[in-house]
């Protein structure tokens, strides 16, 4: 069928526009077998004829092998200006003089030639000189947009100065004025009037070969609370750093809103507002829609494709976990990475404190996702430490909304998980009094609330403790539970410290402190990896275990001594591969893996299988092309032709 495109559909899709801003490439070998998706590429780009004369000659064998592979596939079908707007393709000046000639770009760029590492110089001067972070976010997003290698190649080789932007904290403000700054699609919105058709909506999308799709309904986005469909950017965020951190290649990586309206009212009456202008469907329907989706996916990429849940309100977000960890390759990251986070942290805090993690007291301000999930990963921590799931509850005490989770307290509101942290102790509200009451050694918030730890608690945290642990994880920035200047100067720099978002240094008397992130992109990146390459099925809070410990063997003294429990985040890739061979390891050993015959050489295996952000050289195709002869000019001197090595970093 190689090639038979009929005309006469060909010729009445001239008014089309272009339906997708990602690369058309798949899409035309897709529209091979999916003719509609062919056509619009084809009416836009105007070389119809050439197209099928082309697609004539590739040998599709080695057209789908690069695919599956996941290479960029350039045999040359995308020719032209369409080959500079293709991100995928598009190396801007990296193209070479015979690139250009052979592609028909010649003369639609300047004349310079420019390496990749130029380029990023380019990058990084444009980023510095925008004032606000939210620019920086939308110049990040077109160079996405534009040119994906360079984007990744940047991102990942500046992690330090660029998460913070495509990620926790700035992504949460782009979340917040997602209607205003929105451009470009990136990912599905399926919206609940799509019932019914879940499947025909995935199957819009252009790329064959999903492999891990980050999911959220937008209910509870950060800590910032319901953004509706606004909440997109955040799996774009979350999928940026799939590639940046654990190389998994970006056209494996789907994001998706599921829009079932919002209960956000100024966003219900903000003209701006793009998603739908209703109040959230719950219920069956709900939960009908998401199962639907649930099989939608695994009907169009299979059973293996990981489907990672995000930012989901709480009570759906411990339901749709429990109903799908055994039936599909699913996570929650709010649950499961954050825990996993947390408990790294606490694993590598032993070593400041040189006490057991049985030898403390745990208090919790927050009993949601976030909270729940730390508690009950800990738990499996004191465990190993040889206490019973009883005795290692006995010590973690959680204050929600309504005070400290007591047996008896009126309000009850003990669902779920709570109530194994419920203790029979007298209801109190106040949680100043409960810190007072309890002394912890560790306090933990994932609450949202701004300021909890006072600088009162946190002074009471360094009476009773020599080396106090305080863990503020709440996003983005401006809903931590108190700063890492807060934490510091209360506890005279005795607390060992860390925040869901970034702080910069914070200096008392002599000493320098740089805490750590106790983020859960340590941990989400490296278990995809891991999943991906070893082919589970299920994961299991085994696998988040050995994500905390991964992570805290990498801790160095010198983290700890800079006061950080984390490894330095220029460090988060080399992390990432040690947690997805971890997994690898322990997915052969369990018999839990499916992909066969087990690699002889991890690493070698990992690295293998990573996205390469270095440019290739385009392929050009070898059987002529009539609307683009090769533009013969004079060679180009050689002064002209030559790269420069830049010096600067960011
Ligand atoms: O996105 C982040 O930075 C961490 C996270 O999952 C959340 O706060 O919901
Ligand atoms: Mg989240």
């Amino acid at each position: 069928m190689f090639g038979i495109v009929p005309r006469s559909i060909m010729s009445g899709q001239k008014r089309r526009r272009r339906l997708f801003p990602v690369s058309p490439t798949p899409s035309v070998i897709r529209g091979l077998h999916y003719t509609n998706v062919y056509r619009s590429r084809s009416a836009i780009s105007g070389q119809k004829a050439v197209l099928t004369e082309a697609v004539k000659a590739i040998k599709p064998d080695e057209v789908q092998k690069r695919h599956v592979t996941g290479d960029v596939i350039s045999p040359g079908q995308v020719m032209g200006i369409e080959h500079l707007r293709d991100p995928r393709l598009n190396k801007g000046l990296a193209f070479t003089l015979e690139e250009r000639q052979a592609l028909g770009i010649h003369g639609l760029q300047p004349a310079r030639f420019k390496s990749q590492e130029e380029q990023l110089e380019l990058c990084r001067i444009s980023i510095q000189r925008y004032q606000e972070d939210l620019n920086k976010y939308l110049y990040l997003t077109e160079l996405h947009d534009r040119n994906e290698k360079l984007f990744f190649r940047l991102l990942s080789e500046n992690i330090e100065h660029l998460m913070p932007i495509v990620y926790t904290p700035t992504v949460g403000l782009a979340c917040q004025k997602f209607g205003l700054i929105y451009r470009r699609p990136r990912g599905l919105f399926i919206t609940i009037n799509d019932i019914g058709h879940v499947y025909d909506v995935i199957k819009n999308w252009p790329e064959p070969n999903v492999k891990a799709i980050v999911v959220t309904d937008g209910e509870r986005i950060l800590g910032l609370g319901d953004l509706g469909a606004c909440g997109m950017g955040i799996p774009v965020g979350k999928l940026a750093l799939y590639t940046a951190l654990a190389g998994i290649k970006p056209h494996e990586c789907l994001p998706i809103v599921l829009d079932v309206g919002t209960n956000n009212q100024n966003l219900l009456e903000d003209p701006l507002y793009v998603g739908l202008r209703q109040r959230r469907t719950t219920g069956k329907l709900y939960d009908d829609f998401v199962d639907e989706f649930m099989q939608a996916v695994v009907k169009r990429y299979g059973q293996n494709t990981l489907i990672q849940f995000e930012d989901f309100g709480n009570h759906n977000a411990f339901r749709f976990l429990d109903k799908y960890r055994e039936e599909y390759c699913t996570f929650n990251d709010d649950i499961q990475g954050t825990a996993s986070v947390a408990v790294s942290g606490l694993m590598a805090s032993r070593r400041v404190t040189g006490k057991k993690l049985t030898e403390n007291t745990f208090l919790f301000l927050g009993a949601g996702e976030a909270a729940i999930g730390i508690a009950d990963l800990t738990v499996k921590a004191l465990e190993n430490e040889g206490l019973t799931e009883e005795q290692a509850r006995e010590r973690i005490w959680m204050v929600d909304i309504d005070g400290l989770l007591a047996v008896d307290r009126p309000e009850g509101n003990l669902e779920g998980h709570k109530k194994f942290y419920a203790k029979k102790h007298p209801p109190m509200k106040d949680f100043k009094a409960v810190v007072e009451e309890i002394k912890p050694s560790i306090l933990i918030g994932a609450s949202a609330a701004a300021g909890a730890f006072t600088p009162e608690i946190l002074r009471m945290m360094a009476t009773f403790n020599e080396r106090p642990i305080v863990f503020a994880l709440s996003n983005p920035t401006s809903k931590a539970e108190c700063t890492a200047e807060q934490a510091y100067t209360n506890t005279d720099g005795r607390v060992i410290f860390s925040s869901g978002s970034p702080f910069g240094k914070v200096t008392v008397g002599e000493k320098v402190f740089h805490p750590g992130q106790g983020n859960n992109a340590y941990i989400f990146p490296g278990v995809a990896l891991g999943v991906l390459l070893s082919g589970i099925h299920h994961i299991s809070e085994r696998i988040f275990l050995i994500a905390s410990e991964t992570v805290a063997n990498h801790v160095s003294d010198t983290d700890l001594q800079r006061g950080s429990l984390y490894p330095p985040l220029s460090s988060i890739k080399e992390v990432s591969m040690q947690i997805a061979m971890k997994i690898l390891d322990h997915a052969y050993e369990e018999r839990i893996a499916t992909v066969y015959p087990k690699p002889k050489d991890m690493r070698t295996y990992v690295q293998e299988n990573l996205y390469k952000y270095y440019y290739e050289p385009a392929l050009v195709p070898t059987w002529g092309w009539p609307d683009h002869p090769v533009v013969k000019t004079r060679a180009y001197p050689k002064s002209e032709r030559k790269f420069y090595q830049p010096k600067e970093t960011l």
